[in-house]
C-alpha cells in the first residue's frame, strides 16, 4: 500500500525527514511514534501529496506521490492536526459536502454520511452545528470526513492529541474498528506511548527524521529491553547465591534478573534455587514500556517530551 525509498524533506537548514525507506502492506495498522519535531507530520504530509519530497520517492496505493497526486488523493483519507470541519454547519451537512467534493452523487453522499455517523457513534449529535460538539465528537467527525469516499488508506496525524482519556479511548476503539470491519489500512502518528502500544500492531519509531526501530510493540520491547524479574530472599547470603546461579544483580536481599519473558522464567528459576537450598520469598516482574525502548535506543525519554 505504501513504499518509500530514501524519502527526504529538507526545509532550508532543517532536514525534517532524512531518508526514510519503508513498506506498509494492505490492512496494516501502523503507528509512527516519536518526539515533537521528529518528522512524523512531515512524512505524512509527503505521503498525502500535501508537500513534495526534496529527495527519494514514495508510492502510495500504487501511485507516485509527485507524478500522480490526483490518483493518490482519490484513494486516501487524511485527517490532519487541525480541525477540518467548518463550525457553523451541521455535522451531517459537512460530511455530505465533503462527499460531494470527492465527486460522490448527492444520494450516495447522503447514504455514506449516514453510515459513518452511525458507525462512529455520532447519531445523536450529527444534526447539531459543529461548533457545539465536544472535542472527542469533533475528532470523530473529522475521521468521518476522511472516510467519506471510502478510501483504502487512512492517514491520521495525532488523532487523539488534546482529548481527555475517555474520549481518547473511545476514538482508539473506532480506529481499531475501522480496520477490523473495513480492512482499511491505517497509518497514524502519535507521541502517546500507550496509544502506539495498545492499538498499533506495528510501531515505527522515528527520531531526527530517521527510522530507528520498526516492529510489533511486543517484539520491540522484548528485543531492546526485556522483562525484569525481582526476587526477594530471606538473607543477603541467599541473595548472593541466587545472583550467582541466575546471573543476576544483587541489591541487599533482592536480586534483579533480565529475561525475554519474565513470567515464563520464574517457575524454572524458583525450582533451580530450591534445588540449591535457597527459598524465594517474593517475586515481582516488570515489563518494559515503549518508553524504555526509546530510552534504550536514544538515551532520552519520550515521556518527558510527551507533555
Ligand atoms: N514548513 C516548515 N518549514 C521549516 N521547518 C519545518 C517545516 N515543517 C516542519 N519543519 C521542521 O521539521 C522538523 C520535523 O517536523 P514535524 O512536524 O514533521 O515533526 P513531528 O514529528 O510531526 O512533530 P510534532 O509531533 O510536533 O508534530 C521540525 O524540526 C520542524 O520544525
Amino acid at each position: 500500500m505504501i513504499a518509500t525509498r530514501e524519502l527526504t524533506k529538507r526545509f532550508k537548514s532543517v532536514t525534517a525527514v532524512d531518508g526514510i525507506t519503508l513498506e506498509v502492506a494492505d490492512g496494516e495498522l501502523v503507528a509512527l511514534l516519536g518526539p515533537n519535531g521528529a518528522g512524523k507530520s512531515t512524512t505524512l504530509r509527503m505521503l498525502t501529496t500535501l508537500i513534495p519530497p526534496t529527495g527519494g520517492s514514495a508510492e502510495v496505493a500504487g501511485f507516485d506521490v509527485v507524478a500522480k497526486q490526483r490518483e493518490v488523493r482519490r484513494r486516501i483519507g487524511y485527517i490532519g492536526q487541525g480541525n477540518g470541519a467548518g463550525h457553523s454547519q451541521r455535522g451531517r451537512d459537512e460530511l455530505i459536502s465533503q462527499g460531494r467534493a470527492y465527486g460522490l452523487p448527492v444520494r450516495q453522499a447522503r447514504a455514506r454520511a449516514g453510515e459513518l455517523i452511525e458507525s462512529l457513534g455520532l447519531g445523536e449529535v450529527a444534526d447539531r452545528t459543529v461548533s457545539s460538539l465536544s472535542g472527542g465528537q469533533r475528532r470523530r467527525l473529522d475521521i468521518a470526513m476522511g472516510l467519506i469516499h471510502a478510501p483504502e488508506l487512512l492517514f491520521l496525524d495525532e488523532p487523539s492529541t488534546g482529548l481527555d482519556p475517555q474520549n481518547r479511548a473511545n476514538l482508539q476503539e473506532h480506529i481499531v474498528g475501522l480496520r477490523r470491519e473495513h480492512g482499511t489500512t491505517i497509518v497514524l502518528t502519535t507521541h502517546y506511548l500507550e496509544e502506539a502500544d495498545s492499538i498499533a500492531e506495528r510501531v515505527i519509531v522515528i527520531d531526527h527524521g530517521r527510522i530507528i526501530a520498526d516492529d510489533t510493540p511486543q517484539r520491540l520491547k522484548a528485543k531492546h529491553v526485556g522483562d525484569r524479574v525481582f526476587l526477594g530472599f530471606g538473607s543477603e547470603t541467599d541473595a548472593t547465591t541466587a545472583a550467582g546461579l541466575l546471573n543476576g544483580v544483587r541489591e541487599g536481599d533482592r536480586v534483579q534478573v533480565s529475561a525475554d519473558d519474565g513470567p515464563r522464567m520464574v517457575p524454572g528459576a524458583i525450582e533451580e534455587l530450591r534445588t540449591a537450598g535457597v527459598a524465594v520469598h517474593s517475586v515481582e516482574v516488570t515489563r518494559p514500556t515503549l518508553d524504555d525502548v526509546f530510552l534504550t535506543l536514544t538515551g532520552r525519554s519520550l515521556r518527558n517530551e510527551e507533555a
